[in-house]
């Protein structure tokens, strides 16, 4: 299984003064009213596995009102070992340390990672394009820290390309060095995530056929570069971006931004070979954020050879029965999972019987 939290404390952390909670191994449910700082609860431990939150907070935002400095513990056991990972916020600065020593925030997934899935990720489907990048990147990232690494690198060459190209008077064999810069962070991001993306849309297909009944989905990764990348190399794929980037240079200065590249792909889901952003009901496109999340977290296993933290908060409410219950079915497998809920009802006295539920009340 790999390591799991078995302790989580925090310190004037959000809306906590103090908060000791010992998750089990298996489920955990954090029951509620609202705002009694359940998904507070949940960033702490996403910033304790991810290393960031989905919140995107400034670091004063974490700590509690009228306290200066915050402070998240975990203690994580497993295969024999024990880890402790921890994170500080003040205003200005937020840090990470395991077992006392320091680290960078993209080095928290290497201990223990986290799928995370909020009601916000059941709109994936029909939402911009950055979300479903995001969602992919986000993955990799956690999955595998050289990912993070390439994926700063080419954000930051393509910032400094739409800098130079908002200039009055653009330099343009500065331009070309950029050019260089952005086909080769791109062509290096681009098969790293093409790679990835081809093992996960495999999984999400197969778990959407179960969660739906046997509906066929395909997932597809639309580029701006064109089709059919998937055996490119990642030198060909260079050479292939930096002839869009010259195709397409005219426009890039007329509008002032790098108009190609993986900063502008986007990932198309069908069903029965209809768009599922423009066709499928709200319950199929719910079904396949709930199929992504799920093939996340097979898949973190097969990276990883350890079960990611899996938390869900507060997507129960928004499921329904059938969904609900493939839901379950899947936590219930040997994966440490944190749900956040107001409401035990959505909840079967089996799972209950076997969860830890950790009762969240008013402030
Ligand atoms: N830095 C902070 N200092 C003090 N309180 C904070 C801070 N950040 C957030 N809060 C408070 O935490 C509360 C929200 O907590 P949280 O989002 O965890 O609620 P929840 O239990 O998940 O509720 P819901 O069921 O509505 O989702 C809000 O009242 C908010 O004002």
């Amino acid at each position: 299984m790999g390591l799991y939290v078995t302790e989580l404390r925090l310190a004037d952390f959000r809306s906590f003064e103090r908060l000791v909670v010992l998750p089990s191994a298996g489920v955990t449910v954090f029951v509620g009213p609202n705002a009694a700082g359940k998904t507070n609860t949940v960033e702490a431990l996403q910033l304790l596995t991810a290393g960031q939150s989905f919140r995107r907070p400034t670091p004063s935002q974490l700590v509690r009102e009228g306290a200066e400095s915050a402070r998240i513990d975990a203690r994580l056991e497993g295969d024999g070992r024990v880890v402790d990972v921890r994170c500080d916020a003040a205003p200005g600065k937020r840090s990470f340390t395991r077992n006392g020593k320091r680290i960078q925030a993209s080095e928290m997934p290497e201990s223990l990672m986290s799928v995370l899935f909020t009601p916000d990720d059941l709109a994936i489907v029909k939402r911009g394009a950055s979300v479903r990048r995001d969602e992919l990147d986000g993955f990799g990232r956690q999955a595998n820290r050289g990912y993070a690494n390439v994926l700063t690198a080419y954000q930051r060459s393509v910032e400094q390309r739409n800098r130079l190209l908002k200039d009055e008077l653009v330099d343009m064999s500065l331009l070309a060095a950029w050019d260089a810069s952005v086909a080769l962070g791109g062509a290096t991001l681009l098969a790293a995530r093409l790679r990835l993306f081809s093992r996960l849309a495999e999984k999400v297909a197969a778990v959407y056929a179960t969660v739906s009944g046997g509906e066929r989905l395909a997932c597809s990764y639309a580029c701006t570069l064109g089709q059919d990348l998937e055996d490119l190399s990642r030198d060909e794929l260079r050479g292939l971006f930096l002839e869009r980037l010259e195709a397409v240079r005219e426009d890039d200065l007329r509008r002032g931004q790098t108009t190609v590249g993986p900063h502008r792909d986007d990932v198309v889901f069908s069903i029965e070979g209809r768009d599922a952003r423009a066709y499928g009901s709200q319950g199929q496109q719910r079904s396949v954020a709930l199929a992504l999340k799920m093939a996340e977290v097979e898949l973190a296993g097969e990276i990883l050879g350890s079960t990611p933290l899996l938390l869900l908060d507060d997507v129960m409410s928004e499921l329904d029965g059938t969904r609900r219950e493939a839901a379950m079915g899947f936590v219930s497998g040997g994966i440490q999972t944190v749900i956040t809920t107001t409401n035990l009802g959505y909840f079967s006295p089996t799972l209950l019987d076997s969860a830890e539920v950790v009762s969240f009340g008013d402030k």
